[in-house]
């Protein structure tokens, strides 16, 4: 368990992360939130990358400070949103680099990496250069690099940006596998990478961070707010002068007629009824509340 108290971060004398505190326990947090939040700084202090300005950090007792850094990097894998590969090294040659800056020892290295490709199931293509990889086996290469140490706590950013769909599916089956025995962090603005894989939600917003249980705490935001309705573009746009709406979804039927799903505070005419909201409906009345 890592615990975070009152955590906080100024660039100058702007606040990126307001006090915040809060527990991260085995499985995946998922830390959603817009451009711009403090994501990436957080993950950054976490990974002792950046001195944070302000609070604690504690893992099983031992205070995160400076005099206890080389046990604290060794606890600590951390995939940045861009990962700094050498294109023209093969996969092998690239995890020996990583396993030496680490202080790991060559017999060590020798063992651990098979172990690691099989772990991210790269093991075919060990001796490729790394510029033959695709976008997702990248990915994963940098997985292989953050756990090569045997971490306990792993912290992502922005994962799936950029991947196809079934890389993306395949990525999230593997953080899910990793997730088993160590605390995972994963900073992501897709609630799609959050519904799922995430066990428990860190929304952030403007430096502020707040923190959900599970992922359903999160998509009840909307209780009560997305409703579902048939009305014509016409109807629709006399509709809009009356109550503020956000449209999720809008399905034409036969007749100059649509279905139309949106996020709004009241019922938007009196045929509307309310539906079942999405985590990612959730998240959008989190977004627009003040
Ligand atoms: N080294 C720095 N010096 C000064 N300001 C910084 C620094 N790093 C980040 N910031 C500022 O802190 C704020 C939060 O940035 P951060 O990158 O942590 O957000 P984020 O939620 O990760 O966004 P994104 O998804 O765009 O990466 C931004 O206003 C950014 O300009």
């Amino acid at each position: 368990m890592l615990i975070i108290d009152q955590l906080m971060k100024k660039f100058g004398k702007k606040i990126v992360i307001h006090p915040s505190t809060f527990v991260l326990n085995k499985g995946i947090t998922g830390l959603l939130g817009p451009n711009g939040a403090g994501k990436t700084t957080l993950l950054r202090i976490l990974a002792t990358y950046h001195l944070p300005s302000g609070g604690s950090i504690y893992s099983e007792k031992i205070a995160w400070q400076h005099k206890n850094i080389e046990f604290i990097r060794s606890q600590i894998g951390y995939l940045p949103q861009q990962v700094g590969v050498f294109p023209t090294l093969k996969v092998t040659e690239y995890l020996e680099y990583i396993g030496i800056l680490r202080g790991m020892k060559p017999a060590l290295l020798k063992k651990r990496i098979p172990e690691v490709l099989q772990e991210v199931n790269l093991e075919e293509r060990s001796s490729y250069k790394i510029s033959t990889l695709s976008g997702g086996m990248k990915q994963r290469l940098g997985i292989a690099q953050a756990i090569i140490h045997q971490p306990n706590i792993l912290l992502i950013d922005e994962p799936t940006a950029g991947l196809d769909p079934e890389e993306r599916i395949r990525f999230r089956s593997l953080i899910k596998q990793l997730s088993k025995d160590r605390i995972v962090l994963v900073s992501t603005h897709i609630t799609e990478d959050i519904s799922m894989t995430c066990d428990r939600v860190l929304l952030m917003r403007k430096g502020i961070i707040e923190e959900h249980e599970s992922v359903q705490s999160v998509t009840s935001y909307a209780n009560n707010n997305v409703w579902q309705f048939s009305a014509t573009l016409a109807e629709f746009d006399q509709i809009k002068t009356k109550i503020s709406i956000i449209v999720i979804k809008q399905t034409e039927l036969e007749n100059s007629n649509y279905v139309w799903r949106v996020i709004s505070s009241g019922a938007p005419i009196s045929t509307a009824q309310t539906v079942a909201p999405t985590l990612e409906e959730g998240y959008m009345v989190w977004l627009n509340k003040n």
